[in-house]
């Protein structure tokens, strides 16, 4: 589904990522993992195509990125950013179905499947009642869950998420956990997100990637990778999992005091 190959990407003279040959397969479930600035948001913005690489390339369907048609690139990944500005007096409803622009390239894309689509998952994210609400009025936990549900509207088989936990409630993290999980594993969607909740990670990925921040980076099966020695090396801070039934939980050891 996904592809890179000898991916670099550097900001001033600083290599964030090196020779990143990497394959996210369909169905699978992946989260990016290391410290502030070691360039995680910088790769998802490459994946999306909204940066270019400064070496090698990114692969969407076996298809580099400059070669996709832009509508068509929309139909096949989703992009959620890490923070937005909202400028505009736009309603959530507004907001969601402007995510369902790509299918309605000579048309106007306010159709009924659109609002049905749209309605839809504002309600997987529980935000429904808020549909004719000006986005400007939301908390940050409401306009994080309204982001997500117009991300889920584009309806694309690649979901990319940049922090999808930030601002939501324990409840919702669960919750907005367990359905990109489910997304995966029933409809095949492909997902790469970034967060810094360890278990939570651990908790819905089949795969992980480390980034170091130097360049250096570490791809696998969630098992492999996430294992406490190496996450203590790739976020410079001892870590301990502890086994509870099913899960893991990662702890970092407490600072010396
Ligand atoms: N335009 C820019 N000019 C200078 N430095 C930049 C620029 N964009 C990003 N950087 C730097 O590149 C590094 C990687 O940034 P990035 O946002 O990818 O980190 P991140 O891993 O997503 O961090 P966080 O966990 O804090 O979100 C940071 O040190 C950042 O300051």
């Amino acid at each position: 589904m996904l592809a890179t190959e000898h991916l670099q990407l550097r900001v001033g003279v600083r290599t964030l990522v090196a020779d990143l040959d990497w394959r996210v397969g369909a169905g699978e479930c992946w989260s990016i993992i290391g410290r502030n600035g070691a360039g995680k948001s910088t790769l998802m913005r490459a994946l999306a195509g909204l940066r270019d690489p400064d070496g090698g390339r990114v692969l969407i369907g076996g298809r580099p990125l400059a070669a996709w048609p832009l509508e068509q690139l929309a139909r096949q990944r989703a992009f959620l950013a890490q923070s937005r500005s909202d400028a505009f007096a736009y309603t959530v409803i507004e907001t969601v179905l402007s995510a369902r622009h790509p299918y309605h390239s000579n048309s106007y894309w306010e159709n009924s499947d659109d609002h049905r689509i749209a309605l839809q998952a504002l309600a997987s994210m529980e935000v429904d009642d808020l549909a004719g609400r000006d986005v400007r009025t939301l908390s940050g936990g409401e306009r994080q869950r309204v982001a997500i549900a117009a991300l889920l509207a584009q309806d694309t088989p690649l979901l990319l998420l940049d922090e999808p936990a930030n601002a939501l409630d324990l409840a919702h993290q669960v919750s907005v956990m367990g359905l990109l999980a489910k997304l995966c594993r029933q409809q095949g969607k492909t997902v790469v997100m970034i967060g810094h909740d360890l278990s939570l990670a651990h908790g819905i990925s089949t795969h992980a990637l480390l980034l170091m921040g130097d360049g250096r980076w570490l791809a696998g099966a969630r098992d492999d990778v996430m294992q406490a020695p190496i996450l203590s090396q790739y976020l410079h801070h001892p870590i301990d999992v502890l086994r509870h039934g099913n899960r893991s939980i990662f702890i970092p050891r407490e600072a010396q005091i």
